[in-house]
């Protein structure tokens, strides 16, 4: 017993010099532990055993006449590598919080979990409750970065077609990154109009999103038939009825939404024109879940209406 309190005072007073936990509480675990070993510049040595069961007095003499120095120097080297590691991990988490990008926000969370854990595993006496905690969360962590390192991927490398249609219908400039424009394109269908087939019809309720390919519609007056804008290839058709439904399932969620009616009659003008489409329900359910995306759809509509304004009016000039 006598031993043990003389390890501990050891061990106090080394920390004491070394400015490590000068708490009471925080050194009391050690008592125990510190019985049969002792550490020093991160190894755990043991304590020889003919130490172990002396008394206070022998402990000591013996520790001076054979020299075991280590026993009563202070810890500053591996202490001060465990507080720097603390200090590197808080930095990393103010970073992170003041981060908007999701990939580098992951990347800082990371490395201040890993600082973090390193503090818990350098300090005097590893607290491995935090340790574990941390493994798992780094784990997570780890795998929605792959899962956001694949998506870039993926959008870096997307196929040619897909790519041809990014740059002509110029996605980037009207706000859609690659990754977004991935999410949006996954989901669409290619059809076939042919020439005088109807796409929409004024009055009739809209359940489809369309984008033009390639090849002409013509918008015209229901009334008297009057041609009163042409849509040409990069541009939505039904984007309106679309935008209408999202904005009144946003205010009414819980109830069942009727679908918006088109406001104009639109047919197919060339021969043949090839479109994409989405269901109204499938791409709003996408939009809800992605706020950016569904952003970048609003940038990209309100670019489409401004260029088709302007086309309506330049057809009033010349009719
Ligand atoms: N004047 C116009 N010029 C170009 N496109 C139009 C015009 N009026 C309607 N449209 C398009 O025709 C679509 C008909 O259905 P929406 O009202 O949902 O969305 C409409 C627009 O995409």
């Amino acid at each position: 017993m006598a031993c043990y309190f003389s390890v501990a005072r050891i061990t106090w007073a080394g920390r004491c010099r070394g400015g490590l936990l000068p708490s009471a509480s925080s050194s009391l675990p050690l008592f125990s532990s510190f019985q049969r070993t002792h550490q020093h510049a991160g190894h755990r040595l043991r304590l020889p055993l003919n130490l172990r069961y002396k008394s206070t007095n022998n402990v000591d003499s013996t520790i001076k006449s054979k020299g075991y120095k280590f026993m009563t120097k202070s810890r500053t080297g591996i202490g001060s590598f465990a507080s720097l590691c603390s200090h590197a991990a808080s930095i990393c988490t103010v970073f992170a919080y003041c981060n908007t990008d999701m990939f580098e926000l992951r990347c800082l969370a990371i490395s201040s979990g890993v600082l973090a854990m390193s503090f818990q595993y350098f300090r005097p006496q590893p607290l491995w409750i935090p340790i574990r905690w941390g493994c798992l969360i780094l784990c997570i962590n780890g795998c929605m970065i792959t899962q956001l390192l694949i998506e870039r991927h993926r959008a870096n490398h997307m196929p040619p077609e897909l790519k041809k249609i990014y740059d002509e219908g110029s996605f980037d400039e009207r706000g859609f990154s690659k990754v977004q424009f991935m999410k949006f394109f996954k989901h669409a269908r290619r059809t076939v109009f042919v020439g005088k087939e109807i796409i929409s019809e004024e009055g009739r309720e809209m359940n489809k999103l369309y984008y033009i390919l390639d090849g002409n519609a013509t918008v015209t007056c229901k009334t008297d038939g009057r041609k009163l804008a042409t849509i040409p290839p990069h541009c939505f058709i039904g984007e309106l009825s679309f935008l209408l439904h999202v904005q009144d399932h946003k205010r009414n969620e819980q109830k069942q939404i009727p679908l918006k009616k088109a406001s104009a009659d639109v047919v197919a003008e060339n021969k043949t024109i090839h479109v994409l489409e989405w269901e109204f329900d499938e791409l709003r359910k996408i939009m809800s879940a992605d706020r950016d995306l569904s952003n970048a759809f609003a940038i990209y509509s309100s670019h489409d209406m401004r260029n088709k304004l302007l086309s309506a009016n330049t057809e009033g000039r010349r009719t």
